[in-house]
């Protein structure tokens, strides 16, 4: 008599499994169980980690997610001429915003991959289609989706684009309720102070009186105010890609804890290539503050573009101070005598005087802003916390 195999075992326990959850999920609509439903599967396969580290933190299914192959979508959607195609050339291609006034208009879905610290892709969608029109694959399109970014242009009328949105919230609630909808008011650079918040407070004011209106209240939908002429663009961005990181409270008691241990005044852990910032500690963030570490990126990326060095004729040093250093590697890096990447500057700021600079890994660095004592005193405190910083950050992100 053949017995049972262990393939057998698993997909006996997750029947039974599914079948406790069953129970429960009675109470929901069918659109909101189908969902509560695929994400319970997801949540039990999430469990299993590829890699053969212990795993500590969840490893960032989607809850939408049928493949789950950890690549968040994010989808750029808004009336014409709104500014998606700029918003996305100037987060990730580093294109000037004044060059943005020579895009053509988007005429079919533009999906592009972007590789760093995590995978995601941002599709941009030309501005006149309805997606939930029968003639579209709208499983496809939203099936992956992590962030739902609907820009609307705050210097034009804004009626019609907020029915719309309302609209598409409305449809996707019934689906995929689990969807992070993020609404950029954007091109307020030509807009007043006054205008500016007057215009935001109306757009929040009707969003909300029209869902509520049609029966959906408290809807998991943010309001940001953008542009693409300053840093509020990136700042908005930081702020979504945040939330599609399942790490991101791991991340944040790394930082505090940094913090404490360093009296350091504030730290962000920023995406290099695209200054969006993935982390920071959870003292209270102000814009400025932003500005200046991402001013410093520039410094730093500008200045090693010229005196720095192919990272790929060395092998990296290993991360953690307390690793057993790699033959090969000792040897690359007392040749070259280059280690990670490190900068320190003073400003002439009253408040945060110090900026401290330190690549994490190939995509990621670390930048904190320190108060008036001098950090030479604790360079060693530092240097050592840092090297601790940097190794628990190899286990939350392993690749
Ligand atoms: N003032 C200002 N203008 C902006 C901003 N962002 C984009 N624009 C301008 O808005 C215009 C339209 O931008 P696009 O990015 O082509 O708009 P789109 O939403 O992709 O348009 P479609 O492809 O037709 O859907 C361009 O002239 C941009 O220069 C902004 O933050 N401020």
């Amino acid at each position: 008599m053949a017995s049972p195999s262990p393939s057998d075992a698993v997909r006996g326990d997750s029947t039974s499994e599914s079948n406790q959850h069953e129970q429960p999920l009675q109470q929901f609509q069918p659109g909101a169980r189908l969902t509560l439903e695929r994400y319970f599967q997801d949540l039990q396969d999430a469990d299993t980690p590829s890699s053969p580290l212990v795993p500590r933190y969840h490893t960032g299914r989607l809850p939408n997610g049928k493949i789950g192959d950890n690549k968040p979508r994010l989808l750029l959607m808004g009336q014409r001429r709104s500014g998606k195609s700029s918003i996305s050339s100037v987060v990730f291609h580093k294109l000037p915003p004044s060059e943005t006034l020579y895009l053509e208009t988007t005429t079919r879905i533009k999906k592009e991959s972007m590789h760093s610290f995590m995978d995601f892709q941002v599709w941009d969608f030309p501005g006149h289609v309805d997606y939930f029109d029968p003639a579209f694959d709208t499983e496809n399109i939203f099936d992956e989706i992590g962030a739902l970014i609907w820009v609307i242009d705050a210097q034009d009328e804004y009626l019609d684009a907020i029915a719309r949105l309302n609209t598409t919230i409305l449809n996707l609630q019934q689906h995929y309720p689990a969807i992070n909808v993020e609404v950029f008011v954007h091109k307020v650079d030509g807009l007043s102070d006054d205008y500016r918040s007057d215009t935001f407070r109306d757009i929040i004011q009707r969003v909300q009186d029209e869902l509520s209106d049609a029966g959906y209240e408290n809807a998991p939908v943010s309001f940001y105010q953008t542009s693409i002429y300053d840093h509020s663009i990136f700042e908005a961005f930081s702020k979504v890609i945040q939330k599609l990181i399942p790490e991101l409270p791991t991340l944040e008691s790394l930082l505090n804890s940094l913090c404490s241990n360093c009296r350091i005044e504030k730290a962000y852990l920023f995406d290099v290539l695209s200054k969006i910032y993935i982390a920071t500690d959870t003292s209270p963030t102000d814009s400025s503050s932003y500005e200046i570490c991402s001013d410093y990126i520039d410094v730093v990326v500008d200045v090693s573009e010229i005196y720095g060095w192919d990272r790929n004729l060395i092998e990296k040093s290993s991360y953690g101070r307390g690793d057993e250093a790699i033959p090969g590697e000792a040897v690359a890096v007392e040749e070259t005598g280059n280690q990670d990447a490190e900068s320190l500057i003073t400003m002439e700021r009253k408040g945060n005087n110090y900026l401290y600079l330190r690549e994490i890994n190939k995509y990621l660095a670390l930048i904190c802003l320190m108060g008036d004592d001098s950090p030479s005193d604790k360079k060693a405190l530092i240097d050592y916390n840092v090297g601790v910083f940097q190794a628990a950050m190899k286990e939350v992100f392993p690749r």
